[in-house]
C-alpha cells in the first residue's frame, strides 16, 4: 500500500459539486482508497488572478497504482469533469494534481514529485497540514507543518 497526497480545486461553478464528483470518481477506483479529506477553502487566485476564487482542498490516499498510473487517472477525472486547458493558468472546472507519493523525490516527462509549487501554495499548504502536518517533503526535507511555521506541539492549545 502506498500513501498519497492529492490537492483539489475548482473555480467553475459548481464548485462544491465538482469536487464532490472528483473524490466520487477516485473512490470508485479499486485500487484507491480516499482515507481522510481536509476543510474545502475558498481562495483567491495566485499565479493568473484575473479569475474566480477557487475551492480548494487536499485528500490522503491509499494506492495499489504506481505514481504514472494515479496521474493517468486523476487526468482522466479531470477530462470527465469537463477541464478544459484554454488558458494554461485559467478558470478549471477541477484540477487534481498530486503533491506527495510515500517519501517519494522523482522527476519524468510528464510527472514531479513531490509537487514543485506546493510549498509556495498556502491554498496547497493549509489544507495538507489539515491532514498531516508531520507529512514530509522530501525535496525541502521538511514536514508540511515546518513549512507553514508551525511548531510541533505535544498538546492541544485550549
Ligand atoms: N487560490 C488558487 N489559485 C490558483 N491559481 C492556479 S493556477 N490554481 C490552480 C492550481 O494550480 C489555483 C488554485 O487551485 N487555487
Amino acid at each position: 500500500m502506498n500513501i498519497a497526497y492529492i490537492a483539489l480545486g475548482s473555480n467553475i461553478s459548481p464548485r462544491e459539486a465538482f469536487l464532490k464528483d472528483a473524490i466520487s470518481l477516485l473512490v470508485e477506483h479499486e485500487d484507491i482508497t480516499v482515507r481522510k479529506k481536509s476543510a474545502v477553502y475558498e481562495t483567491a487566485p495566485v499565479g493568473y488572478t484575473e479569475q474566480n476564487d477557487f475551492l480548494n482542498m487536499a485528500i490522503q490516499v491509499e494506492t495499489d497504482l504506481s505514481p504514472p498510473l494515479l496521474l493517468e487517472y486523476c487526468q482522466g477525472i479531470e477530462q470527465e469533469l469537463g477541464r478544459k486547458r484554454v488558458i494554461k493558468w485559467g478558470p478549471r472546472t477541477i484540477d487534481l494534481d498530486i503533491l506527495l507519493y510515500n517519501q517519494d523525490d522523482m522527476k519524468t516527462e510528464q510527472l514531479t514529485i513531490p509537487h514543485p509549487h506546493m510549498h509556495e501554495r498556502a491554498f496547497v499548504m493549509v489544507p495538507l497540514a489539515d491532514l498531516n502536518a508531520q507529512a514530509f517533503l522530501p525535496h525541502l526535507q521538511q514536514t508540511a507543518g515546518e513549512v507553514l511555521g508551525l511548531l510541533p506541539s505535544e498538546e492541544v492549545r485550549s
